[in-house]
């Protein structure tokens, strides 16, 4: 027999196909259940049991369910897992939908949807990483990227056009990128965003069309006109629409706190792509950890929100010299004074977060904690902004110190209405303090009464039944009960004027009394009416908050900015970095400059000192371009990136590892180190490594520092030394940008005679009873020869192969200083050998793969252009 949908079925469909791209938790109970597909994918990504309810179309209904009470854990797993849940909440007591009859279904509506970019929860959240939601746009071939962390009300936008994409996203991190229909299969943004750690999502064209959005935006900030906040372009308007459109959408009718927007240009900040960020390892290292990158090495920061700052700022270095300078003499005012920043960590570090506790309170999922974190973090806040500008602080600091200043009234106004320490719900009851409201301390005089009164009842009833451990007890079901032993049971019950029998337990009974229930009733009522008006104190608490929520999340930036000048003063102190200077011009001169990671790595195992050297990059006199040669292990790397990173701190507004720094604003950093696989692309190495080689040529100016690794080893050494040398040129004479270049390839150091803004370096080794030495110190200089084979020998090749190896070598020496003739014979016996003979000599210009290279203009080519140019040059580099 066919039969409909139950009236719940039906209603559960009816939500479901609304939310089709999300799991539905439909509440029932104290359970959220999940059915259907939802079901089966819910209980393989939380590895919980898959069960069954009732029928759909003559089958099984697969059902899984998690408990309201531990819910944030599940769905975090889920958001972790790129899942979207939809919260579908009974909106109606199920009392009221018994009056409509029998078989009427509660109500229930989606109250939220919870996604991976609109997070605020802080089991949700990592306290010391964002996760903004982010929107780009594209109106007529301009784009803009606009982001939102809903978790503290920070909201930005600036203009990417599709080919700064990728750069614009690394830079801001997205966790959930919102994109209109038209790119809703694009398979080039949707790489990009899985790059980028970020999930897609479409939005229809409603949402983005930018007539909207600007309503959308200036309804949002009561004002007429978006120009007050900076001169918005129609796509940075249209993501800016989209991402309060989705905030809208899943948020339900809570209006969230959203600061006014501010308007970033790609100049402001050093162009740092991807691939370059993870290279220098700056916020993860290649493997992904935070140990072992920069972030981790330099972070001293006391509070979340300092965190967060500094990853901000070291994910995009400043451009502007006179900025750099502002956070520079913040840093070096508490470098000098360490008492003040003693004093100011500490009151900091007892500074409770309060951009989310705001947050929350705006979307009405607040509890009293929230309140609680923002009275401590309003007057710690206020007392550290009080320290400050008591010590006369340059610019920076002291309108930190008046913005941690501002709201203190608001801290007073919480601290004396607030209780000590808040419960976690409101109707756990407490959360205002005694003495604030007369009608509360009424009705919890009156409760605590009732509960005194019961005591003494408990001794009476004691007495009158002649049953010494009676005891009045008090559960959820039956509220206030009297219970005694099974055995003693029948001397209650003789007394039914008394006692009225209730229950009967294995080895209790339980009875109540009139005066019991009278007082079971006063105490509820009181604890009721205690609960209502701390409710109401709540809201009225809540919008004293909300009224200042602009002046409280300005004093949650400014104690941020105020960690992270401390912080960077007390690694700058700890490790003995200086001040660099940071000017126009494309100066680079550091002077002992050292590796903030691996000193500290050295020094972690007690591995030595680290050997510090120089870099001076800066054009005139000095080389703009400097070739490293060395063996493996030299420390070659280490150095290029060092210097990589001395550019990011300085410009960041930190201290550097150096002796002496000078450096002229770097625009755009590259990197590239022997690259790594791309399958999930479909990119061999030498691919991945070519397009990135490509960006760097088509992309760097004279502005730029570029450092490149072992640029061509995953090829055929002929094919790998030509493109090496064809770079090394082209850097030199056309992108000429300040550049680092480590090669293993040793017939480049001749270049160095024709390109006159070209130095040669080589790390100093020494050889010791033959074994190599590693001084770890950069010379003027090539390497007189590369140390493979000792070096393999260090790293435990079996003595036969290395033995075999030395006599290959000699014989390849002395067969290239002969003019390649005689071992010849040795070299055909070895068929590894037989395909890459070794150079006669350096590769002159004869090379047809080089003359290639040279006619082809990058600038001019599609990527298929490209690749088929690749292949070109490849086979004529075998010839
Ligand atoms: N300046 C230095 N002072 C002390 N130790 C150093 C220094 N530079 C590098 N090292 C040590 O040498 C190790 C190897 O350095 P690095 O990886 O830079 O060598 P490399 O020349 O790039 O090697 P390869 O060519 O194999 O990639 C580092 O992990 C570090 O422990």
């Amino acid at each position: 027999m066919a039969e409909g949908p139950s009236p719940m079925m039906a209603q559960y469909l009816g939500i479901k196909a609304d939310h089709a791209d999300a799991l539905l938790f439909y509440r029932m109970g104290d359970f959220y259940e999940l059915f259907f597909e939802d079901a089966a994918a819910a209980a393989a990504a939380l590895d919980i049991a898959l069960t069954k309810r009732g029928q759909h179309e003559g089958r099984d209904i697969p059902m899984c369910g998690v408990p309201v009470h531990s819910h944030e854990a599940y769905l975090n797993t889920l958001i972790r897992k790129g899942f979207r849940v939809a919260i579908c909440e009974q909106t109606e007591d199920p009392a009221e939908a018994r009056k409509r009859g029998a078989k009427s279904v509660v109500r229930r509506e989606v109250v939220r949807l919870v996604t991976p970019g609109t997070l605020t929860e802080d089991a949700l959240l990592e306290a010391r990483g964002a996760a903004p939601l982010a929107a780009w746009a594209e109106v007529r071939g301009e784009g803009g990227l606009a982001w939102l962390d809903l978790s503290t009300g920070a909201f930005a936008a600036m203009p990417a056009a599709r080919a700064e994409l990728a750069a614009a996203l690394a830079r801001t991190a997205p966790r959930e990128l919102l994109l209109g229909e038209a790119h809703a299969a694009d398979a080039e943004i949707e790489a990009l965003a899985r790059e980028a750690g970020a999930v897609a999502a479409t939005l229809g064209p409603a949402s983005f069309e930018s007539g909207g959005a600007e309503r959308r935006l200036t309804a949002q900030f009561g004002v007429a006109t978006l120009e007050g906040f900076g001169a918005f372009s129609r796509p940075e308007i249209a993501a800016m629409g989209a991402v309060l459109d989705y905030v809208r959408m899943t948020q339900g009718a809570a209006a969230p706190h959203i600061r006014p927007p501010r308007r970033e240009t790609a100049q402001a900040a050093m162009a740092i792509d991807p691939a370059t960020r993870r290279n220098l390892e700056l916020t993860r290292t290649l493997s992904g950890a935070r140990e072992g990158a920069l972030l981790t090495a330099v972070d001293r920061t006391v509070t979340p929100g300092g965190a967060r700052l500094l990853e901000t700022r070291l994910a995009a270095p400043l451009t502007d010299p006179q900025a750099v300078a502002a956070r520079q003499d913040a840093v070096a005012f508490l470098r000098a004074e360490p008492e003040l920043r003693a004093r100011l960590r500490a009151a900091l570090k007892q500074a409770p977060e309060t951009a989310r506790p705001l947050a929350r309170l705006a979307l009405d999922r607040a509890g009293p904690r929230d309140l609680g974190a923002l009275r401590d973090g309003l007057a710690r806040g206020a007392e550290a902004g009080a320290l400050l500008a008591a010590a006369d602080p340059p610019a920076a600091l002291a309108d930190a110190a008046r913005r941690l200043g501002a709201p203190a009234a608001l801290a007073a106004h919480l601290a004396a209405r607030l209780a000590e320490s808040p419960p976690m719900a409101l109707r756990d009851g407490g959360t205002i303090a005694q003495g604030v409201d007369a009608e509360l301390d009424a009705a919890r005089k009156l409760r605590d009464e009732g509960r005194g009164v019961i005591a003494g009842l408990q001794a009476d009833y004691a007495a009158q039944a002649g049953v010494a451990s009676l005891k009045i007890r008090h559960n959820g079901v039956l509220g206030y009960f009297i219970e005694v032993g099974a055995a003693h049971g029948p001397k209650l019950t003789a007394l039914p004027d008394i006692f009225r029998h209730r229950q009967t337990m294995a080895n209790a009974m339980r009875f109540t009394t009139d005066a019991l229930a009278d007082l079971e009733s006063r105490i509820l009522g009181a604890a009721d009416a205690a609960l209502a008006v701390e409710t109401r104190i709540f809201g009225e608490l809540r919008d004293a908050v909300l009224a200042q929520a602009g002046a409280v999340a300005d004093a949650a930036d400014a104690l941020a900015e105020v960690d992270v000048a401390a912080g960077f003063a007390e690694l700058a102190e700890a490790e003995r970095w200086v001040r660099p200077v940071v000017e126009q011009g494309a100066a680079f001169e550091v002077v002992g400059g050292r590796h903030p990671v691996v000193e500290q790595a050295l020094k972690a195992r007690g591995e030595g000192a680290f050997i510090p050297n120089d870099c001076d990059l800066s054009g005139g006199a000095a080389a703009r371009v400097r070739l490293l040669t060395g063996p493996n292990m030299a420390g070659k790397s280490t150095w290029l990136r060092q210097n990589a990173l001395i550019a990011v701190l300085a410009q960041a507004g930190a201290c550097v590892p150096a002796e002496a720094a000078r450096i002229g604003v770097v625009d755009r950093l590259f990197s590239r180190v022997g690259a790594a696989d791309d399958l999930a692309r479909g990119r061999s190495t030498f691919m991945v490594e070519m397009v990135e080689t490509a960006a760097i040529l088509n992309q760097a100016g004279p502005q730029s520092l570029v450092v490149l690794d072992e640029i061509g080893r995953g090829t055929a050494t002929y094919d790998g030394l030509s493109i090496a040398w064809a770079t090394l040129e082209h850097l030199h004479d056309v992108n000429r940008c300040r550049a680092l270049f480590a090669t293993h390839y040793h017939e480049l150091t001749a270049l160095a005679q024709r390109l006159e803004a070209l130095a040669v370096n080589t790390m100093a080794v020494r050889e010791w009873k033959g074994e190599v030495v590693f001084l770890h110190e950069v010379r003027p200089g090539a390497a007189d020869r590369s140390y493979g084979v000792q070096v393999a020998r260090l790293a435990g090749l079996p003595p036969v192969v290395v033995d075999r190896a030395r006599e290959v070598l000699a014989a390849l020496e002395e067969g290239a200083h002969a003019g390649g003739a005689k071992p010849m014979a040795l070299i055909d016996d070895l068929p590894l050998f037989a395909a890459a003979r070794p150079p006669a000599a350096a590769p002159a210009a004869a090379s047809p793969a080089l003359d290639a290279l040279r006619a082809l203009d990058p600038d001019a080519m599609t990527p298929r252009e490209a690749l088929d140019a690749l292949y070109a040059l490849k086979s004529a580099a075998g010839d």
